[in-house]
């Protein structure tokens, strides 16, 4: 079969014929302990956004860095052949893609190197660059990593290479923030460990680093130990600026007096099944009382979710007082407020009943034109008033977050690009969940509203950056880098010379090496 499929390659033309012949070398001469696949390639070629589809020229499915080493190695050889690592596909624009490449699927090696890790009295797991977080999670008993994304089905590698952000992020910074080491098979296909001592600048690069220059098979991922339970509370506001008050003092204060958790959202203030008052309530017995909004309410609300960790052993009359000192000092509309207690695994995989349901009514599948941006303080009540209040007021088919993160928990170190200014910005993340076997134009037009927000950000002057970017020319890239951008074409240059690695991500353009 896989000859059969090399054979394909061999025909037209000398030039043609040339790369057919290097192509069926290249690929003969891996000597893998996992596997390859000429023929089931299609998966590779469809991720979570569904905009995009390019089919690579095969699968690997590593058993470890050394397989993964030796396909990249093996593009080095080849005239113009790529490699893109592949996490859990979530990406929205074909970021994991390598059209023609080679494609590895790094939930092959999932189970490789778990190990719980003690150093001078701190707990670090060694995970595997390609593990999911919920099965990170699992493995963890009564020990969590500290700094979480939303959704848990991405892998390790997939959110070290954009940032990985949460409701924990204002106190632990974003999961780039909370590792120590990382094994990464370079472009070169050398496998190095970095760490901030050793091999510092493949370490900060690959933090935020789009996948440029390695893939990263292990992190070493900081520990706590686990709460049992969550007190999980949503209250809402008519008034975005009393919303972005209490939001910034919570996340000022510091550890121990105030929630472990801070995340919030838009919604539309009407009876819209998707966008609208009852994505409140967090139990299906709670009511959302629309007598209570004030009067002053426009198209728009705003939701402030907190939560707070606690053990069984804790007397309720004590998380009680605790939740109700802090809630006590927030002016959201008093009777519009929701609240449950959850154990703490069932809170961190709070998405997955979304993905149930999303998935038994099409729209998991159906395409997802996500817009993703930090946004300084200084613009974010502009940006509300155009954005939220105008262009978006009757919602985009699902959430839009909208939370404070503090500039002092990001390493400046790192490839991550955060807004110039100021210690608080903003995440706002518009993801839109499109009906599924839509006729209607629609992708196109969600696609264009995205780019109408960036471009009025930018005619604005906002002080803002793409987070999961996505640009199509370089010179969109070297803007989004700005100061930073020297430094990350260095870094191209010394880890992935000839630009083979993680070419969805358009920065670099390969460097044919026959030409
Ligand atoms: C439902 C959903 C919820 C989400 N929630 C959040 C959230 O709460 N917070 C947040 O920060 N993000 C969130 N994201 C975005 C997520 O962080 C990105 O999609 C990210 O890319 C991780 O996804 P993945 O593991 O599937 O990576 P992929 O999409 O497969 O890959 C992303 C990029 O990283 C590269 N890559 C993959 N693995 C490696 C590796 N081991 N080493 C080096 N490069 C690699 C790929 O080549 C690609 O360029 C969410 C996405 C979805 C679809």
């Amino acid at each position: 079969m896989m000859i059969a499929y090399i054979e394909r390659f061999i025909h037209e033309n000398d030039t043609e014929s040339r790369q057919g012949d290097d192509l069926s070398n290249i690929c003969q001469s891996l000597d893998l302990q996992g596997t390859i696949d000429y023929v089931a390639t299609g998966i590779a070629a469809k991720d979570f956004g569904g905009l995009y589809s390019f089919n690579p020229l095969a699968i690997i499915r590593p058993a470890g860095a050394d397989d993964i080493a030796m396909a990249v190695k093996a593009a080095c050889r080849s005239p113009n052949l790529t490699v893109a690592a592949r996490g859990n596909g979530h990406s929205i624009n074909g970021q994991a893609m390598a059209e023609g490449g080679l494609v590895i699927d790094m939930r092959a090696t999932g189970e490789n190197h778990f190990k719980i890790v003690t150093m001078n009295g701190e707990m670090f797991a060694d995970v595997s660059g390609g593990a999911l977080w919920e099965d990170v999670l699992k493995r963890c008993v009564n020990l969590a990593p500290r700094s979480w994304t939303d959704y848990l089905g991405l892998t390790v590698g997939g959110t070290l290479s954009n940032a990985g952000v949460s409701g924990q992020a204002f106190r632990y910074g974003p999961q780039s923030s909370n590792v120590t080491e990382l094994d990464v098979v370079t472009g070169k296909g050398d496998i190095l460990t970095c760490s901030e001592t050793e091999n510092s600048e493949l370490f900060f690069g690959a933090l935020g680093g789009l996948g440029q220059f390695g893939i990263i098979t292990r992190a070493r991922v900081k520990l706590q130990s686990t709460p049992d339970m969550v007190r999980w509370i949503r209250v809402v506001y008519s008034e975005f600026e009393d919303f972005t008050h209490d939001a910034e003092w919570l996340v000022n204060r510091p550890d121990g007096v105030s929630f472990d958790y801070v995340e919030g959202f838009v919604f539309v203030n009407s009876d819209d099944p998707v966008n609208g008052w009852c994505t409140v309530p967090l139990d299906p017995s709670q009511r959302f009382d629309q007598t209570a909004i004030p009067p002053t309410a426009g198209y728009v609300l705003y939701c402030l979710e907190v939560a707070l960790h606690y053990q069984n052993s804790d007397h309720r009359s004590a998380v009680d007082m605790v939740v109700n000192s802090l809630l006590g000092r927030l002016r959201f509309a008093k009777d519009l407020k929701f609240q449950v207690d959850v154990a703490y695994v069932e809170f961190l995989l709070r998405l997955k009943r979304v993905e149930e349901h999303a998935r038994a009514n099409g729209t998991w599948d159906s395409p997802h034109p996500w817009l993703n941006m930090f946004i300084s303080k200084r613009d974010i009540a502009d940006f509300d008033r155009m954005v939220f209040k105008k262009l978006l007021k009757e919602g985009v088919g699902g959430p839009m977050l909208v939370y404070p993160l503090l500039r002092s928990k990001w390493d400046d170190r790192t490839s991550v690009m955060i807004p110039a200014e100021g210690e608080i910005f903003y995440i706002v993340a518009l993801l839109r969940f499109t009906p599924p076997y839509s006729k209607d134009p629609c992708v196109e037009k969600l696609v264009s509203q995205n780019q109408e927000i960036v471009q009025l950000c930018m005619k604005e002057g906002f002080d803002f950056k793409l987070y999961l970017p996505h640009y199509k020319s370089q010179e969109d890239w070297k803007r989004h880098f700005g100061n930073k951008w020297l430094r990350f074409d260095k870094n191209k240059a010394n880890f992935d010379p000839m630009a083979i690695l993680a070419p969805g991500q358009k920065i670099f353009k390969r460097i044919n090496s026959h030409s």
